[in-house]
Parts: structure tokens; sequence; C-alpha cells
């Protein structure tokens, strides 16, 4: 097959696939029977606190196995063929300290590199140029425990970054990110080539999306363009909040 064509069948097949998902979460069904295709570049997930937004991320991601289904991300079973997915799918957790494992920023970010097997001239290099490209050359040896909330979460978003990943799985990405830094990343992610879910509570980062998902209670409650769900989301938070006062 030409190259062209490959890349075309590639482009085609969806990013991700769930057939007939069930997921158990502290002992209570959270997915049954859950079935969706993905082949629009970027998806945003909303819904209320604990439906499901954070697991679906990880189950795309091969974090968490179903219990009974399959889900497929770039093409590849989760259950069975999750040691390929960290080399083309980066995560971005909610928590930074549940990413963060080393002392240092620039071990941080040459981790995952180190990892592809990369020389230590070339991650040094790559990780230099990521500090660059985000305005924090300065950034390498300080320790990452002195860093702020947002600060860390930026490490994070470069530890990801630098690997070029596919697919981007962003949890709650700007939760402690400053405005300009915000700002900022917005630009990026529409420059982006990868692929992104984007689970957020900000409905403003989710407009850009081609597709949104609203989940309740581990089901899909709405599935469309963003000018359609956005608002209708927003109008049912409003509405519980009223009832609740
Ligand atoms: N680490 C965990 N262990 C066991 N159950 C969990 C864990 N994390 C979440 N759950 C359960 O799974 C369900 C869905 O949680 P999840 O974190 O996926 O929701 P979410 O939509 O991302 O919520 P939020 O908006 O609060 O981040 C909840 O009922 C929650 O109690």
């Amino acid at each position: 097959m030409s190259e062209a064509a490959s890349s075309t069948r590639q482009r085609d097949l969806p990013l991700i696939t769930f057939e007939n998902v069930d997921l158990q979460r502290a002992g209570r069904k959270l997915f049954s029977g859950f079935s969706l295709s993905v082949t629009e570049h970027r998806i945003g997930l909303v819904g209320h606190n604990g439906s499901g937004k954070s697991s679906l991320l990880r189950l795309i991601h091969g974090l968490l196995k179903p219990d009974a289904g399959t889900v497929r991300t770039l093409g590849l079973d989760t259950a069975k063929e999750a040691s390929q997915l960290p080399a083309q799918v980066g995560f971005l957790f909610q928590n930074p300290d549940h990413q963060i494992l080393f002392p240092t920023v620039s071990e941080e970010i040459s981790f995952g590199l180190l990892n592809q097997g990369l020389h230590a001239s070339e991650v040094d290099q790559r990780v230099k140029a990521i500090l660059t490209d985000y305005g924090c050359e300065a950034w390498g040896k300080r320790a990452v425990d002195e860093l702020s909330g947002g600060q860390k979460q930026l490490v994070c978003l470069m530890a990801v970054m630098v690997l070029e990943p596919r697919l981007l799985l962003l949890d709650e990405p700007f939760a402690s990110l400053d405005f300009a830094t915000r700002l900022s990343f917005i630009k990026r992610m529409r420059k982006l080539q990868p692929g992104a879910v984007i689970a957020s509570h900000d409905l403003e980062l989710l407009q850009d999306c081609d597709r949104v998902l609203w989940l309740e209670q581990g089901a899909v409650k709405a599935d469309g363009h963003p000018k359609d769900i956005l608002p209708a989301y927003q109008a049912e938070a409003i509405a519980r909040a009223e009832k609740e006062l």
C-alpha cells in the first residue's frame, strides 16, 4: 500500500472504540454495556462529579481494564496490548502529584524519552528544547517539590508533550494553571497534531472540540457538537443547583 493510502486509512480508523464495556469501581457498577466509537480529532467530556469522566480516560489509556467488553485505543486492545500504549498516548492527570516521579524538572521530563531508548545527548537536547518552547529555560535543575501546583502541572504537560504522543488524554488540564499559561496552552492545543480527549468542568475550553460527550452515571446522556451539548449541560447544572438551594 502507498504511504498516502496508508495514512488515509490510519486517519479513517476510529481513534477509540468501546464495545459493550462493563466496569465496576469501589464495588459498584459504573459502566454497563458501554459502547462508543470516536473518529473525531478532539473530544470533550462533561458531566457532574463522579459521572465517570476520569474512569473513561483511564480505560482509554489502559490504566483500568474493563471487566467485560473491549476498549481499543489507536487500534490497540488496551487489555492485551497495553504495553504499546504509553509510547503513543499521553495522559495528563488531574493531580500532578499522581504523575510526578522524579526530584528535578529535567529528570521528570527526561524519563519517558530515556524509556524509549533515546541516547542521553538527544534526551538532553529535547528536554532543553521543550523547556525553551514553554518559556521555562531556567527550570531544568529546579526541585519539583519547590514548585507551585500550577508549575507542577506545567512540568507534567511538558513531560507528556516531549514524547510527541498521537493521542492526548487530559483530565482537568487547567485546574491550577494561571490565566496566561491557560491561554498559551489553548493556542498550542489548536495547532496540535495529536488527537485529544479532554475532561473538564471548564466549558469554555471545550468550545473548540469537534464532539462533546455528556456523561451521567457511567452512560452517555448526550453526544454531539459543543454548541448543542454545552448550553444544555450548563442549563441542567444551573437548574440542579437552583433546586438544591
Ligand atoms: N480510585 C478509585 N477507586 C474506587 N472508585 C473510584 C476511584 N476513583 C473514582 N471512583 C468511583 O468511580 C466513579 C466515577 O468516578 P470518576 O472519577 O470517573 O468521575 P469523574 O466524572 O471524573 O468525577 P470528577 O468530576 O469529580 O473528577 C465514582 O463513583 C467514584 O466513586
